[in-house]
C-alpha cells in the first residue's frame, strides 16, 4: 500500500443517493485522512445524514463508489461496520436499562467475550466521565450525559473512525461546551478519526480540521475553516438602512465598482466583502452622501463559515425552518440539561 493510501481514512468518488423525488447525495468525492476531526456542515436537508447512511452502509448509494478504513463499503460492508462506530442524530438507548447494561448489550453485538466487555465499558465510561452513574437506569440521565453514553456506546467495539450525527442537537450552550470537549479529547488524545454532521458553524469552525460545506447534497466548498475563511478575503462591511429603497440604490450605484458576488441584500442592509475594509468603508460613505441616503449604522468584522455559505449559496446557513424547529424541540423534550 502506498503511504498516500495509508494515510487515507475515507475516500469517496462520485458517491450519490437519489429518491424518488430528490437527489440527496449528488456525486460527492471527498478524502478524510486517518486521525482527522472532518465535518459536515449544511442546513437541514442537505444531504450530511444520507452521506453518513452510505458511509456506514446503512444505505446503499445510488452511484459512486467510497471506502472506509481501506474497505468498500459495497462488497466489504461487514469489514466496514467493524472499523466504525456511529452516533445517531436521535437517542437510540434503552431508556430501562442502566448506562453499563447499554454498554454490554453493544459488546455482546460486536462479539467481545465477557472479560473484553468488563474492561471496555470500564474504559469508556471513565473517558466520557460516567463511572459513577454506570449502574443508573438511562431515564435518570440529562441530555448531556446520554449523548456521552452514546458517544461511549459508539467507542465500544475499539473503532478507527466515529460518525457522529448532529452531535450536539437540542443540547444548551454549556452541555454543547462539554460535548465539544470529549469529542476533541477522544480526536487528539486516542487519535480517533471522526466524522462529524452539523447545522451549528460555530460547533464546525471550533472543532473541526476540516470542513465540507453540503448544500442540496453537493459540496460547494472544502478547507481547513481559515482557508474557507480566508477565500472570501479580508472583511465583511455591514450597512444598514432606513428603507428599503435606500438599500436598492445604493446597490444600483455600488455594483457598477464593484463584483455582484460580494454583495448580499437583506431587508434594510447590505452586506458587503472587501478585501480592506477600513478603506472600503469611507467609500461607501461616499457614495451616500452623493446619492443622499441616510445610513442607520455601520459595522465591519471578520468573515464566519456562513459568510462562506452565504457567499456559495446566497442564504444563510443559520435559518431555521419549521421542521428543524419541530425536531429541535421534540429533542429538547426527551433530554434536560447537564447536571
Ligand atoms: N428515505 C427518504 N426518502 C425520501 N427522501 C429522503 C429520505 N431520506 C432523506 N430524504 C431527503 O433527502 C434530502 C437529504 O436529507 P438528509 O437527512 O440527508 O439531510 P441532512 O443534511 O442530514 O438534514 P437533517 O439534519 O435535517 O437530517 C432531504 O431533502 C430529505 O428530505
Amino acid at each position: 500500500m502506498s503511504q498516500e493510501l495509508a494515510d487515507v481514512a475515507i475516500h469517496t468518488e462520485g458517491i450519490s443517493k437519489r429518491y424518488e423525488q430528490v437527489t440527496a447525495v449528488k456525486e460527492v468525492s471527498i478524502t478524510v485522512k486517518k486521525g482527522e476531526l472532518f465535518g459536515l456542515l449544511g442546513p437541514n436537508g442537505a444531504g450530511k445524514s444520507t452521506l453518513i447512511g452510505m458511509l456506514s452502509t446503512m444505505l446503499k448509494p445510488s452511484a459512486g463508489e467510497a471506502q472506509v478504513w481501506g474497505y468498500d463499503i459495497k462488497s466489504s460492508p461487514i469489514k466496514v461496520r467493524t472499523s466504525i462506530g456511529v452516533v445517531f442524530q436521535g437517542t437510540t438507548l434503552d431508556q430501562k436499562l442502566t448506562g453499563r447494561e447499554n454498554l454490554d448489550l453493544h459488546g455482546r453485538l460486536y462479539g467481545l467475550d465477557r472479560k473484553e466487555r468488563h474492561e471496555r465499558i470500564a474504559e469508556v465510561l471513565r473517558l466520557v466521565e460516567l463511572t459513577d452513574w454506570a449502574d443508573e437506569i438511562v431515564q435518570k440521565y440529562s441530555g448531556g450525559m446520554m449523548r456521552r453514553l452514546e458517544i461511549a456506546r459508539g467507542l465500544m467495539h475499539h473503532p478507527n473512525v466515529l460518525f457522529l450525527d448532529e452531535p450536539t442537537l437540542g443540547l444548551d450552550p454549556q452541555t454543547r461546551n462539554h460535548i465539544w470537549e470529549y469529542i476533541k479529547k477522544l480526536n487528539q488524545e486516542k487519535n480517533i478519526t471522526m466524522v462529524l454532521t452539523t447545522h451549528y458553524m460555530e460547533e464546525a469552525d471550533m472543532l473541526c480540521n476540516r470542513i465540507a460545506i453540503i448544500d442540496h447534497g453537493e459540496i460547494i466548498a472544502l478547507g481547513t475553516p481559515a482557508e474557507l475563511k480566508s477565500e472570501l478575503g479580508g472583511d465583511i462591511i455591514t450597512l444598514n438602512f432606513s428603507g428599503e429603497d435606500d438599500v436598492q440604490k445604493m446597490v444600483e450605484q455600488y455594483a457598477q465598482t464593484a463584483n455582484q458576488k460580494d454583495i448580499t441584500t437583506s431587508g434594510t442592509s447590505i452586506r458587503i466583502t472587501a478585501s480592506d475594509g477600513e478603506r472600503t468603508i469611507p467609500e461607501l460613505l461616499k457614495i451616500t452622501t452623493d446619492l443622499g441616503l441616510q445610513i442607520e449604522s455601520v459595522s465591519l468584522r471578520k468573515p464566519t463559515l456562513d459568510d462562506v455559505f452565504l457567499h456559495h449559496t446566497g442564504k444563510n446557513i443559520r435559518y431555521s425552518g419549521p421542521e428543524d424547529r419541530k425536531r429541535t424541540r421534540g429533542i429538547r423534550r426527551m433530554r434536560r440539561t447537564e447536571k
